[in-house]
C-alpha cells in the first residue's frame, strides 16, 4: 500500500500504537545566569495566559523594563538554589518521569512515559515531534499543577493545541486538569505533613502556602483560589487540625496589583509578631520543589518570619519523587491506559 501511493518511511502510517504519559510542568531557565533567565523570563511572562493586560503596553513594560531588571535579581536567586543536577524543577521532574515509568513498567503496562515544559526546554513542539515520530499516537498529558489555574493549566493545553493546529494526523489525546481533590493527592500531602509532625513535634501553626495570582482573576471566574481552599481543606479534616492550627495563604505576588490573599509573608511576619513562634510551612501547589519554594519559601520567609520574633520555622519539601506521589501520578493515568 505504502509503495503503491508513494509513502516516504517517515510518513508511513503503519507501526504505530504506542501510548505515552506526558508529564508537563512550567520550565525553568536552562542555566542560573543573567541570559538564560531574561530568555526563560520573556517566553514565560510574554504569555497572555500569565499576564492578562493589554498586549501592546504589557510590551512596553515587559522590554522597556522588566527584562532589564529582574533576570540579574533572579539568576541570583537561581543560583542559590542550583544543583550539580541543574535546576532543582528540571532535576526534579526528569526523576519524576523515571520512577513513573518504573512503576507503570511493574505494573505489566506497555506506555512510555516523558515530559515537557510549557517554557523552555524540552519544548512542547519537539517533544510532541519526537513522540510523533517514535510512533506514539496516543497521550495522556498530566500538567504537574494539582489545582487548575489558567495562568498554568490552560496555558499548558494552549501551548499542545498551539502545536497540533498543523498536524495533519493527530494523536488521540486526554489531558488532566486538575487533582486537588484526589484522594491519593490528599493521602500523601497530608502523609507528608503528618511525618514532619512526627518527627519534629506539632507545629503553633501550619501554613499552607499557595502560588499566588491576581485577585482579578478569581472574579473573573479562575477557579483556583477555590481549588486551593478544597485542596487544605481535605488535608486538614485528614489530619484531624481545628481551625486555630493551620491558615491558608498565598505567595509569590508579581507586580503592583492585588494578588489573591492573605499574602504568605505578611501573615508570617504577624505571626512572628503575635508570638505564634513555631510555624510548618508546606506548598501543596507545586509537585517539585523550586525557586518558589526553595528559595522564597525556605529562605526569604524564613528571614521574615525570624525577624518578626518567629523562632522555629520548618520547611516542608514538596511531594516530588515520593513513592506516594508517583503512585498517585500512576493512579490518576491508569483509567486512560
Ligand atoms: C506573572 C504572573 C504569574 C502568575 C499568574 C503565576 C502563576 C503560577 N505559577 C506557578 C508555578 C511556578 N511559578 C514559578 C516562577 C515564577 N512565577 C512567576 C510569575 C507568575 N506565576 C515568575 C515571574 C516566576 C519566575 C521566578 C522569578 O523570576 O522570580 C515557578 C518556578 C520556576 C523555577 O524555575 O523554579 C513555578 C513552579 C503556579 C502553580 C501558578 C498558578 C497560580
Ligand atoms: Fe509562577
Ligand atoms: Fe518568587
Amino acid at each position: 500500500m505504502a509503495k503503491y501511493f508513494g509513502l516516504n518511511k517517515q510518513q508511513g502510517h503503519g507501526g504505530r500504537g504506542k501510548t505515552t504519559v506526558l508529564l508537563m510542568n512550567l520550565g525553568t531557565p536552562d542555566a542560573p545566569t543573567t541570559g538564560a533567565v531574561r530568555r526563560y523570563l520573556a517566553e514565560f511572562l510574554s504569555d497572555p495566559r500569565v499576564v492578562e493586560i493589554p498586549k501592546l503596553v504589557w510590551m512596553l513594560i515587559l522590554h522597556g523594563i522588566i527584562l532589564r531588571v529582574r533576570p540579574a535579581k533572579s539568576a541570583t536567586l537561581y543560583q542559590s538554589i542550583w544543583t550539580e543536577l541543574g535546576s532543582p524543577l528540571m532535576a526534579i521532574t526528569k526523576a519524576q518521569r523515571d520512577k513513573l515509568q518504573q512503576s507503570l513498567s511493574d505494573a505489566g503496562m506497555a506506555v512510555n512515559v516523558d515530559f515537557c515544559m510549557r517554557y523552555g526546554q524540552p519544548s512542547v513542539k519537539e517533544t510532541l515531534k519526537k513522540l510523533h515520530a517514535e510512533g506514539s499516537d496516543k497521550l495522556i498529558v498530566l500538567p504537574l499543577y494539582p489545582q487548575y489555574a489558567a495562568p498554568t493549566t490552560a496555558s499548558a493545553f494552549d501551548a499542545i493545541a498551539k502545536e497540533l493546529m498543523s498536524w495533519r494526523y493527530l494523536p488521540s489525546l486526554h489531558f488532566i486538569n486538575s487533582y486537588h481533590d484526589h484522594p491519593d493527592y490528599i493521602a500523601a500531602l497530608a502523609e507528608s505533613i503528618a511525618e514532619d509532625f512526627a518527627k519534629h513535634g506539632k507545629p503553633k501553626k501550619l501554613v499552607l502556602s499557595y502560588h499566588g495570582m491576581p485577585e482579578r482573576n478569581l472574579h473573573l471566574g479562575d477557579p483556583y483560589y477555590c481549588l486551593c481552599q478544597k485542596t487544605t481543606r481535605l488535608v486538614v479534616e485528614r489530619l484531624e487540625l481545628s481551625e486555630n492550627d493551620y491558615i491558608t495563604t498565598f505567595q509569590s505576588r508579581f507586580g503592583k496589583a492585588k494578588w489573591l490573599g492573605p499574602y504568605t509573608d505578611a501573615t508570617l511576619e504577624a505571626l512572628g509578631k503575635e508570638g505564634v513562634d513555631d510555624v510548618a510551612i508546606v506548598c501543596p501547589a507545586f509537585s517539585a520543589d523550586c525557586l518558589e519554594t526553595l528559595e522564597e519559601i525556605e529562605h526569604e520567609n524564613r528571614d521574615v518570619f525570624t525577624q518578626a520574633g518567629g523562632k522555629k520555622y520548618r520547611y516542608i519539601a514538596c511531594l516530588n519523587d515520593r513513592d506516594d506521589h508517583i503512585e498517585m501520578m500512576a493512579n490518576l493515568v491508569k483509567p486512560y491506559l
